[in-house]
């Protein structure tokens, strides 16, 4: 059974949740990540080790049970009994064999289903700002193509490695109790082995996570580049992009043949020291036979653990390789790991790891009314200029807000802040009766239901999209909803109606928009937060969109950015900002009377700015909340 996830290298979660990416002290060392991922199914790592090292014993004991029979040749002892014990020998290591490929089996995949788990929570649980700094192919290759790198490095290559080790003491073991002095000389094989194994093996590491780093790169640039595939073959840019993309997987060949190139001499090498000490051993050999200093016996018995040395020497430098590209890939993994989670007194990611308080507040407005706050709130984004400047702002609990000012002003950054996508740097937001601060993100967000500007749809069905905030909507209110956005026809347009697998190339844009209104209109929140909700869609939506904001904001509160003015004008509040900061806010006419601003974002959406909204705004009356 798989371990929890709060088995999983908790400690790594917590070092700090709300800090910096790279932990205080620096990086561990890749071993220890590698541990790290192996630890919490130390069981069937001892068991495979374990099952190793009896193959190991089976096959050491080989030779010498090989000597006996030989010994038994001129008749002074029994050849039944030697024999019996050889093919003992033989069966045990054949069970052995069978019975650590599927530990290391279970191991390996184990390990490789813990890291995506661990990757995948990371992702999902992650604070948006250091997250969205990665291409999201870049990080899609880490769960994809690093974590079956480290499959091999968790299983065969540190077994491996240990089972070569025993083999290689072992033998010498053995070979010292046939004969002491021929020993000497396969050591000294050994040794040098060693040395040039421990020059090589950095750099292989090395320049296979530069490797692993580039097919992250291209994975991003392929992301990015199949996304806005319309507007580079619209643009004819197929070869300037095929160019760039090659660049990069040319780079990953590269070096990869490079780390191709260092395994293989350090391979050879320890292959041609095996051949050379073989050779060795068989001239002393000789030598000492014919001296009468050892039996002919002896020296084949010798010889043969000789040749297992072969075995696992061969072993440990192929383990020893291959745990390279594992290590690198536990680097780029970790990486992950230290992306910073969204914190707070109660975090979600230690909910999601088995902490049972909930923090979930209901929303009560103030006792003034107020259903959202903010007050000198200062915020940007990390290594870049403020972005929002002494924010004061207080919204009511019911009515529709809009904001509203330049591109760039800052109008989705209020919205980020809102819904704690970004923390302030100072200054503080209230929900109605609890401050941010007190609560968790997912706390506070179980107030809000929230239209996105690109309006992406989930993988998954119609139904799966439409629930997405409300699971327990119901056939009947989905309709419902649908009818009222005009989308009846596009689901009945669909082979299995709601439970039509959709994405984002089967709905047009505007669908797309109206199925994002739709599940928010569904979740039935407090507050409703609409970015551009009405961009991409024909008066016709537009007006039922507008006819369900005026509905919601008779009971809670709507807070709308809209690029066209005609349809915030009559906004119970409207907000105007502009370079970060509030520069004015009131209705439509107090607006026109005092704001410069407003008047011109009016004018140049030729809408008339001389008489009262309503009289003027075809399709749009003042309501009251
Ligand atoms: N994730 C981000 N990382 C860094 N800077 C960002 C990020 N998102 C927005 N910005 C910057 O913050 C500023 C305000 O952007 P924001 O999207 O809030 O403006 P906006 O008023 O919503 O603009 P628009 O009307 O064009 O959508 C811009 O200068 C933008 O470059």
């Amino acid at each position: 059974m798989a371990p929890p996830l709060s088995c999983i290298g908790t400690e790594l979660w917590f070092t700090d949740p709300m800090g910096e990416e790279t932990p205080p002290g620096g990086e561990p060392p890749r071993t220890r990540l590698l541990w790290e991922l192996i630890r919490p199914r130390l069981p069937l790592f001892a068991l495979a080790t374990f099952a190793g090292l009896l193959g190991s014993a089976a096959r050491l004991g080989t030779p010498l049970a090989t000597k006996s029979i030989l010994d038994s040749v001129d008749g002074r002892s029994g050849v039944t009994m030697p024999l019996l014990v050889l093919i003992g020998l033989v069966v045990l290591g054949a069970f052995a064999q069978w019975w650590q490929m599927v530990a290391l089996g279970n191991l390996s995949e184990g390990v490789v289903y813990d890291a995506r788990r661990r990757m995948n929570l990371r992702f999902l649980y992650a604070r948006l700002t250091p997250l969205q700094r990665s291409p999201v192919g870049e990080l899609v290759t880490r769960v994809t193509s690093d974590s079956v790198l480290l499959r091999e490095a968790a299983s065969s290559s540190i077994v491996g490695g240990v089972n070569g080790v025993v083999m290689l003491v072992g033998a010498l073991v053995m070979m010292a109790i046939l004969d002491i002095t021929l020993v000497g000389v396969t050591l000294v094989a050994v040794l040098i082995l060693s040395v040039l194994f421990g020059r090589i093996l950095p750099s292989i590491a090395k320049s296979q996570e530069r490797a692993q780093a580039a097919v992250g790169e291209l994975g991003g640039e392929l992301d990015g580049n199949l996304r806005a595939i319309k507007s580079i073959k619209a643009a004819i840019a197929e070869e300037r992009v095929r160019t760039r993309l090659d660049e990069i997987a040319e780079r990953s060949r590269d070096l990869n043949m490079y780390a191709i190139r260092r395994q293989a001499l350090a391979i050879t090498t320890s292959w041609t020291g095996v051949q050379v000490s073989i050779l060795a051993i068989l001239a002393f050999g000789a030598v000492r036979v014919s001296e009468g200093a050892m039996t002919v016996s002896t020296l084949v018995a010798f010889l043969l653990y000789a040749f297992q040395i072969g075995d696992p020497i061969g072993q440990l430098s192929n383990s020893l390789t291959g745990l390279q590209a594992g290590l690198a890939a536990a680097r780029r993994i970790r990486q992950v790991d230290d992306m910073p989670a969204e914190g707070g007194p109660e975090s979600t990611v230690s909910k999601a790891l088995g902490g049972s308080r909930t923090d979930i507040r209901p929303f009560t407005p103030t006792g003034d009314g107020s259903g959202m706050l903010l007050s000198g709130v200062h915020a940007g984004y990390p290594g870049g200029e403020p972005v929002l400047s002494g924010i004061d702002l207080r919204m009511p609990s019911r009515g529709h807000v809009a904001l509203i000012g330049p591109s760039g002003a800052g109008k989705t950054t209020l919205l980020s802040l809102l819904l704690r996508f970004l923390e302030p740097d100072s200054g503080e937001l209230r929900l109605g009766n609890h401050a941010y601060h007190e609560v968790s993100a997912s706390s506070t967000r179980t107030h809000f239901a929230y239209v996105e500007q690109e309006s992406p749809l989930i993988p998954g069905t119609l139904r799966d999209n439409l629930r997405l905030i409300n699971t327990h909507a119901t056939e009947e209110a989905m309709y419902e909803v649908l009818d009222r956005l005009s989308l009846r026809s596009v689901v009945d347009g669909l082979p299995d109606g709601l439970d039509a697998e959709i994405s984002i190339n089967s709905l047009s844009g505007g669908q797309r928009q109206r199925v994002a209104v739709a599940r928010a209109l569904l979740a039935d929140r407090p507050v409703l937060l609409l970015d551009e909700a009405t961009a991409q869609v024909d008066a016709l939506t537009e007006q039922a969109i507008h006819d369900a904001i005026v509905d919601h904001a008779r009971t809670g509160l709507v807070i709308t950015i809209a690029h066209r003015l005609s349809t915030v004008v009559d906004a119970d509040m409207i907000v105007v900002l502009q370079d970060g900061r509030l520069i004015a806010q009131g209705s439509h006419d107090e607006l026109l009377a005092t704001s410069p601003l407003y008047k011109d974002l009016l004018s140049a959406l030729r809408i008339p700015t001389d008489s009262p909204v309503g009289d003027d705004v075809p399709g749009y009356g003042r309501h009251s909340s």
